[in-house]
């Protein structure tokens, strides 16, 4: 049924979907040019294997809309943009699932990262881990400047580290020292800390949605085969070596989770988050 829906439908009659099935994310259209995602899994927007799933399957129909040029993705939670991977995917799961979570995963980075739109990720909440993945895999991104919100690659402090091609990615955003002191630190960066160093490129002290539909249009003004071409030269790199070892990295993903100590790692973090 959904991929009979076009993408303005579904942002028309969402209560058609969720009837059926659930969609995890919420799809509107502020101007005829550019598309509005909104992680929609509450409590936290973490990315689960249906979560992860549904966004890459949204992003694919709107990108077939010739008519949108530009993609903001943003929270329905004004606190949490997104707390990164589901947490509980990796605790204790059978390796087929742990293999299929992660080309899930695989599968939305390449989606996001190499997407023709221009996406402006419009961060108003906490973004750690995968959160901060889906927001670098944006072309713009723009935050909230509330001081008390983190944003970064804090993988370390789980016990576990990000794959090559998310280290890959972060030093082609601030650089490979910061990249280096801010992964082994497993930082969490405040929006100020977060624009100095480039992780993010504009805060904003009023409505961050405003501004990131603002620069959403303004994109979408730029001639399409030009961006588009340029995009391409610099992630294109990055995505054919994700490409060429898809399935070296599916095992070194669950080879790491799968053993014991980092199981034990990964159920203590869960305890301390649940006893907060
Ligand atoms: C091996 C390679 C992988 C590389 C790639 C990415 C790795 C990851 O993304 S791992 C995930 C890293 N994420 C985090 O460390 C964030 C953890 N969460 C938090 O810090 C806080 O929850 C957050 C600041 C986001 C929000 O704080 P609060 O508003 O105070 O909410 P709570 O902490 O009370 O959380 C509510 C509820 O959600 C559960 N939760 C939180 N994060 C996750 C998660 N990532 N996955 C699964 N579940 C999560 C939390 O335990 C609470 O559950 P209950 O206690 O059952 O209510």
């Amino acid at each position: 049924m959904l991929s009979r829906l076009s993408p303005r439908l579904l942002s028309s009659s969402p209560r058609l979907l969720s009837s059926s099935i659930r969609t995890l994310v919420n799809v509107t259209y502020p101007s005829p040019s550019v598309a509005v995602l909104e992680l929609d899994r509450p409590p936290v927007n973490s990315l689960s294997l249906e979560m992860a799933t549904s966004i890459t399957s949204h992003i694919k129909q709107i990108e077939s809309d010739p008519q949108i040029r530009s993609l903001i993705l943003t929270s329905s939670n004004p606190k949490i943009f997104s707390a990164g991977l589901d947490i509980t995917e990796m605790s204790r799961p059978s390796k087929t699932r742990l293999s299929t979570f992660w080309r899930s995963i695989q599968s939305l980075f390449l989606t996001l990262y190499s997407t023709r739109l221009s996406t402006i990720s419009c961060i108003t909440g906490h973004s750690p881990a995968g959160g901060c993945l889906l927001s670098m895999s944006c072309d713009y991104r723009v935050m909230s400047r509330n001081p008390k919100l983190g944003i970064g690659l804090n993988e370390t402090r789980l016990g576990i580290a990000a794959p090559f091609w998310l280290k890959d990615l972060f030093v082609k955003t601030v650089g490979y020292r910061e990249a280096e002191l801010g992964l082994s630190r497993g930082k969490l960066y405040s929006p100020e800390e977060a624009l100095k160093i480039g992780l993010v490129d504009e805060i904003v002290d009023g409505e961050v949605y405003d501004v990131a539909v603002e620069r959403a249009e303004e994109y979408a003004e730029i001639p399409e085969k030009g961006i588009v071409a340029t995009k391409r030269m610099c992630r294109g790199e990055l995505v054919r070596d994700l490409e060429g070892k898809i399935e070296e990295d599916v095992g070194w993903f669950t080879d790491f989770i799968l053993e014991e100590g980092t199981q034990k790692g990964i159920e203590g973090y869960l305890k301390s988050l649940s006893k907060k």
